[in-house]
């Protein structure tokens, strides 16, 4: 939204706000025919707010509650650049933080679905150290890259080390797991992820595919050896591996599904999602679970 169209706006021009967590608020503004989606970050005091809009940022007076929000723009004139993503992604974590309680967090989801590129802003964010199972896995096969795991010894094998290394996380605290996209597909895996709490990256098949044409296959065997260009061959075979295991997925504690993510912050489509945007959808929704209004959690 440009300087001009920001002055524009009215308060009776704030449509349908829609709360997407105690620190941000999502706002339609009506104008000129048009819907613009914000995102606004009310602070503690509600006496200022933070105005997102596609990478700005400029201040607005929230004279109203949560439930009712009618923003006015105070500095006109100052609307200054970058936008503060930074700034929700601190707040929705400081949310947390007296919920979680150290406990770890496990990003499951498929192949190329983001759980190592968030899982590292979600650690940096929580004060967490970063992991990955596979990473894990490698170390413990004498640093034999996953692939040649599969190549040399097989699938099983493999799948044996991953659970033993979940059984081993699963002792620890303060970590964000990125675990390999069929972790899901054994119960006692689960046994373990239980002990923390599990976020599934839900995420088209069509964005998949095209994320893992783009960086090829190589390192992922599941997807490594069917003939074609890379981003049919990603999609067919991803298409049948979700078909198996969306099920198993659908176990974890919490869900972040990119599509709704795209339609709350008004993108065309899930790949205008920056990381940082799905690493907030996911402190969201694991709070959002923490605090009992979705899933379920089993004490340990
Ligand atoms: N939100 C995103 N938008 C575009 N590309 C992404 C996004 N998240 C991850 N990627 C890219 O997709 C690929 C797979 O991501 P990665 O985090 O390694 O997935 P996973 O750990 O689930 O296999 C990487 O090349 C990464 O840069
Ligand atoms: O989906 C799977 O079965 C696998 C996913 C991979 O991890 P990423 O999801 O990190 O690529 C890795 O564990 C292995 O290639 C098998």
């Amino acid at each position: 939204m440009d300087l001009k169209a920001a002055q524009r706006l009215q308060p009776s021009a704030v449509l349908q706000p829609q709360r997407i967590g105690r620190g941000a608020t999502i706002c339609r503004f009506g104008m000129s025919g048009q819907s613009q989606s914000l995102r606004v970050f009310v602070s503690a005091k509600f006496s200022s707010t933070v105005m997102h809009h596609r990478r700005r940022t400029t201040a607005l007076e929230v004279s109203s509650s949560y439930d009712n929000v009618s923003a006015s723009i105070l500095e006109s004139g100052s609307i200054h650049a970058p936008l503060d993503e930074e700034l929700i992604l601190k707040n929705v974590s400081q949310e947390i933080h007296p919920y979680i309680n150290g406990r770890c967090i496990y990003l499951v989801g498929m192949m190329g679905s983001g759980k190592t590129t968030v899982g590292k802003i979600m650690s940096q964010v929580l004060g967490y150290s970063f992991c990955d199972s596979d990473a894990l896995v490698e170390e413990e096969v004498g640093g034999n890259s996953v692939a040649d795991i599969f190549k040399q010894y097989g699938e099983t094998f493999f799948r044996n080390k991953e659970t033993e290394v979940l059984h081993k996380l699963s002792l620890m605290h303060r970590l964000v797991i990125s675990t390999g996209g069929g972790a899901v597909t054994r119960p006692i895996n689960w046994q373990y992820m239980h002990k923390g709490v599990s976020v599934w990256l839900d995420v088209p098949v069509e964005a998949l595919a095209q994320r893992i044409a783009a960086v090829g296959t190589n390192s992922r065997p599941l997807l490594d050896y069917e003939a074609g260009d890379p981003y049919t061959r990603a999609f067919m075979r991803l298409s049948a591996i979700f078909e198996e295991r969306g099920e198993a997925y659908a176990n974890a504690n919490a869900r972040v599904s990119l599509e709704n993510i795209a339609i709350k912050l008004g993108k065309r489509d899930v790949s205008e999602l920056s990381p940082t945007d799905i690493a907030i959808e996911a402190l969201e929704q694991i709070e959002k679970f923490l605090k009992g209004e979705g899933g379920y959690y089993v004490e340990c």
